[in-house]
Formats: structure tokens, sequence, C-alpha cells
């Protein structure tokens, strides 16, 4: 566990990543000019047979789900369910004892050797990951950098991008979170929804295909969540980026999600439209958790 959570550490750090009411056409055009436009429809994700245990808690047993290029997906259920460490298995945060994760047609965990499938390199996992961009609930900003700097910080480091590259990008972003005025702060200088929108910003960077939103605005308070909702409502309605979303804000998840999956047990017991999922579930368990939670 400690090893996982150090990974994530330095991971979150380095990896996480996108805005307000500026207009929404602005949105879009930045997005088309930092991600790479997905093949519509296709298959962006894809879960199979996958268990995660942590000792002898089986938290996913053997799971099939997949998410197709350009959808939103929200991911609902009881507290313990496996969600969070779904998109920790995305991140390569964990890896799953049975099963395989493909992102993008390429597999996460495995890579293909002479006609077999054998446990990925560093190396491939690193290429296939460039793919996913996370924000976490703890921004997990670097503290001692300035705004800028710790969204140009990756796209230098990790795809390579010059310093004029990524501060030119970086600038977009922040125009698009609202929050080009705060530059040149650092984390500590801004509220919580400030750094939540700076996280998103720097996920963004990265150019990723998939968003990952893990609880994103569970840390903040009840004032400030609403203006980084109001982003991610914008980037999820003006732009084809792919979104996984773990969150207790079904208003939220009702707006932004093409398909919302309810977990229990370690798998997916029902999906569906959010009209279906939150007015006429099937199943008596989803009931009773959007009974609790609604
Ligand atoms: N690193 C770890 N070591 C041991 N157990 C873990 C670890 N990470 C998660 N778990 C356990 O796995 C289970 C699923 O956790 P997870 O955080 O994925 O659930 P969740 O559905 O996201 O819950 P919540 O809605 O409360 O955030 C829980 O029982 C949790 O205690």
């Amino acid at each position: 566990m400690s090893a996982e959570t150090d990974t994530a550490q330095t991971e979150t750090a380095r990896t996480d990543t996108a805005q307000t009411d500026t207009a929404q056409t602005e949105t879009a055009q930045t997005l088309d000019a930092v991600a790479d436009p997905p093949v519509d429809g296709s298959e962006l994700i894809r879960f199979d047979q996958v268990t995660k245990r942590f000792g002898d808690n089986t938290v996913l047993d053997r799971l099939d789900f997949s998410v197709d290029s350009g959808k939103h997906v929200t991911l609902i259920g009881p507290s313990g369910s496996g969600k969070t460490t779904i998109l920790r298995l995305l991140m390569t945060l964990a890896t799953p004892d049975e099963g395989t994760i493909k992102v993008g047609g390429a597999y996460l965990t495995h890579e293909e050797r002479g006609g077999k499938l054998v446990r990925a390199g560093e190396k491939h996992v690193r290429e296939v990951r460039k793919n996913i961009g996370m924000v976490f609930q703890q921004f997990n900003l670097f503290p001692n950098m300035k705004v800028l700097r710790n969204i140009t910080e990756a796209p230098v480091t990790v795809l390579g991008l010059s310093k004029d590259e990524a501060e030119e990008r970086a600038r977009e972003l922040l125009e698009l979170v609202g929050l080009r005025e705060h530059v040149d702060k650092y984390p500590g200088q801004l509220s919580g929804g400030q750094q939540q929108r700076v996280a998103i910003a720097r996920a963004l960077a990265m150019r990723p295909r998939v968003l990952l939103l893990d609880e994103v605005t569970s840390a903040l308070d009840p004032e400030l969540v609403v203006g980084v909702l109001d982003v991610l409502r914008d980037i999820a309605r003006s732009t084809d980026i792919t979104m996984l979303c773990v969150t207790h804000e079904m208003n939220f998840a009702r707006d932004i999600s093409d398909q919302v999956l309810m977990f229990d047990s370690g798998r997916v017991i029902e999906s569906g439209p959010p009209q279906k999922i939150f007015s006429d579930p099937e199943q008596e368990r989803t009931r009773e958790f959007l009974g609790a939670v609604l």
C-alpha cells in the first residue's frame, strides 16, 4: 500500500491536469488545440475481467466495462465499491491482480511480445498513460512552483514541449479556467476552488484523450463547488474529450453524463443514460443508493 501511495503522490504531482464562463467557443477552440481529436464512437477504455484485491478484500471482481471515445461516463455506488480504484488502475497508480485494461486499443497493463501477452514495461505504460489525465480530490499542486510552472512542468519534462510552447498552452488553459490573472501566484495564494481549476488546467495541458475526475469538489467549501463544476460542465459541453467521473454531485452527473454506471460489490450492476438511472432504475440496490444520496 505504501508503495502505491508513494507512486500516487509522485504521479499526482507530475501528471495532474482543465475553466469558467469565458466564452464557450473559446473553450472548444482551446481544447481542439490541445487534445488529439477522438475517433468518434470508437472504444477508448476497456476493462476485461479485471479483479483487484487488497489482502482478502476483493474490491473489483472480474469487472467488465468500456467507455467510448468522446463520452462522459459517471461512476456511482456506495462508499468502498471500488470507484476510485478504477481510476487509480487507469492511472497505473495500482495494478490489477487479474484481467486486462486497454486504453485507445493498447493494453495498459500488458504488452504483446513475441505473440504473447506479458506484463507491460515502464516505457510502454508511460506511452499509453499519456492518453490519460486525472484530477484528484486534493489538488496536489506543487506548492513551491507558481501556477504557470505547475501547468508547464509535465508538458516540458514528459512531452518534450519547449518552454515557450508549454507556456502558450498553459496561458490558453488558464484563460479557459478563468484564472489568467493568477498566473504568477503560488498555489497557497489561491482558494481551494481556484487551485482545483489550476489542477484541471494542468491535466488538460498534457492533451489527454480521457480526463478522470475523482470527487474533485469533495474537499471544497460549498461556495467554491459551483465554480469548479461550471468549468467542468463547460468543458463537457463544448469539447470532445472523454470523461470518466466519480462524484457525489448527482445534479452534475445528471447534467454531463451520457452514461451512468452503478457499482456494487466490485461489479457494474446497472448502467444507462442518467435520465433512466436517476428516475427509473431497474435494480433495487440502485434505488436504495439513490434514495440515500438524492
Ligand atoms: N491502497 C489500499 N490498500 C488497502 N485497501 C484499499 C486501498 N485502496 C482502496 N482500498 C479499499 O478498497 C475498497 C474500495 O475503495 P475505493 O476508494 O475504490 O472505493 P470508492 O467506491 O471510491 O469509495 P468512496 O465513495 O468512499 O470514495 C475500500 O474498501 C478501500 O478501503
